[in-house]
């Protein structure tokens, strides 16, 4: 029988949802084998970023911040349906230099149980990808090896933990022996959605999620070989309620390490979790990205660790033709916009505004000029940017409009023209060089050619792309968008 409950969890967009699980009740009380709708109380606009000009530098708080890296993941998880293409050289530090280095070409070498090859055949995967290539044969060997593994987001991480979890545990053994532990609860449910995919073919092993709102009720001991869940919760579940036994469990997974370490306490109860565990327990860490932070929070939780690191392609500027345009205001600016879009054809644009107001704003003016207009706001669920992003991908609008916190860590390839609306600045109001960069790399994709306008409107932004031009070397062109035939040359 499948009975629903309701109950209140925190969002990475500190919003209150209210989420309605399926518990599998008959079988197994605490089973939640997914998720259904969910509603959210919008939060109002930061007052900082409304009362803002468009190019002064804006204060957002480190709560921003760190929601954001949760809620970027999540959405990349949402929006992606694919592998991320990747001519990435993979980099290995192995424990013991001296011992081999395997990797494989195809999933039968890794001699899986055939129910999880059946379940990685029925989820489309006909051979590993680049860091499965290398990571699986570390996690599936015997004895077990610990590694830290990055690698960008969408290049098959999840796939590859989720694959070693299914194949390490006993189905025999009714207790948990592999904890996965998740940043937030949508990004622990989105794991476990992985888990229940490729496991359906073994359907003797179980899933429970260590979420907040899943009550157990004391004394219980969980029979589930997985258990996936937020720090908070596992930790508690582990040490205070003993529904676990962490002396029991094979394998430990620290997922997304880079957004666990932007949330405050959870480094701490990912750490205290670990002690709990025997020294033999396997220990896997992953993480898209890897400052320095990172990689001292991995090493305290992953002891001996054998060391795999996808190395992403140097973003350059060749490809990319820079211009900027001189205004005076932002209403000036919005014409200047609008000249190119009569002069040049466009295939796809991002419009990148500083604040969610100006973002709005811009949105509404462009819609009223008769364009197909999509706005990415940073107050909107993630399920619904996910959707936004989907229809942007699939061509049913042509102009997106953001701010660049929202839209930072998104990936849509087939954009040919970024417009910085606002140049991109720090808290200080000093160049933002490095989001530059990622905005704009955006055009210009695997050498093909792209097209970047900034739009400038103070003394203030003047001084921010002379120093974006001293910083890249590279020299931002002036253009004139009142003169046509000027404008026409720079799309040919
Ligand atoms: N070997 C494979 N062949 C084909 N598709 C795969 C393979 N491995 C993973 N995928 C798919 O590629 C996408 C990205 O994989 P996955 O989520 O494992 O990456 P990730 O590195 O964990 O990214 P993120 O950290 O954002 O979750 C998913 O849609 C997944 O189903």
């Amino acid at each position: 029988m499948v009975s629903e409950v309701t109950f209140f969890v925190s969002t990475p967009l500190g919003q209150e949802v209210r989420q309605a699980v399926h518990l599998q009740t008959s079988t197994n009380p605490t089973h939640i084998t997914g998720t259904a709708g969910s509603t959210v109380n919008k939060t109002e606009e930061s007052s900082t970023a409304a009362k803002s000009e468009p190019d002064a530098p804006t204060k957002t708080t480190d709560e921003d911040e760190k929601d954001d890296k949760a809620a970027q993941s999540l959405l990349n998880k949402l929006i992606r349906s694919n592998l991320v293409n990747t001519t990435h050289q993979v980099e290995v530090l192995q424990r013991d230099p001296n011992s081999p280095l395997y990797s494989v070409k195809s999933f039968e070498e890794l001699r899986l149980k055939p129910q999880l090859l059946q379940g990685v055949y029925a989820l489309g995967f006909n051979r590993p990808s680049k860091i499965q290539e290398t990571a699986l044969p570390m996690m599936l060997a015997e004895p077990p090896q610990n590694l830290i593994a990055q690698s960008q987001s969408g290049t098959g991480k999840t796939a590859a933990f989720v694959l070693a979890m299914l194949s390490h545990v006993d189905p025999n053994k009714k207790y948990p022996q592999c904890l996965c532990v998740s940043p937030t609860y949508e990004l622990a449910l989105q794991t476990g959605k992985v888990i229940e995919q490729m496991g359906k073919h073994y359907p003797e092993v179980q899933l429970v999620y260590a979420i907040r709102g899943n009550k157990l009720q004391r004394g219980m001991k969980l029979q589930e070989q997985i258990v996936i869940g937020t720090p908070g919760t596992m930790l508690d579940w582990c040490i205070k309620f003993k529904f676990i036994d962490p002396k029991m469990i094979k394998v430990f997974v620290l997922d997304e390490a880079d957004v666990m370490i932007a949330t405050q306490g959870h480094q701490d109860q990912s750490i205290r979790i670990q002690r709990t565990l025997p020294k033999d327990c396997q220990m896997l860490l992953f993480s898209a990205t890897f400052e320095e932070s990172v990689w001292n929070f991995a090493k305290r939780i992953v002891p001996d660790p054998n060391i795999i690191k996808l190395k992403r392609e140097e973003e350059t500027l060749d490809t990319i033709k820079q211009y900027y345009v001189q205004c005076t205001s932002k209403e000036e600016k919005f014409q200047a916009l609008c000249n190119i879009y009569g002069a040049i054809t466009i295939a796809q644009a991002m419009v990148f505004c500083h604040t969610r107001k100006t973002a709005g704003w811009l949105a509404g003016e462009l819609s009223r000029e008769g364009h197909q207009v999509a706005l990415l706001s940073g107050e909107m669920q993630v399920e619904q940017r996910a959707a936004v992003i989907d229809r942007f991908r699939d061509g049913k609008e042509k102009v997106l409009v953001t701010t660049n916190v929202c839209a930072r860590g998104i990936d849509v390839e087939q954009v040919s023209v970024v417009i910085n609306f606002d140049l991109p600045v720090d808290r200080e109001g000093n160049p933002d060089n490095e989001t530059y960069l990622h905005r704009i790399g955006r055009t210009g994709r695997f050498g093909k050619r792209g097209l970047a306008i900034n739009m400038v409107d103070s003394k203030f932004a003047m001084n921010v792309l002379t120093r974006i031009q001293e910083h890249f070397n590279k020299k931002i062109e002036k253009l004139d968008t009142d003169d046509l035939d000027e404008i026409e040359k720079i799309s040919s």
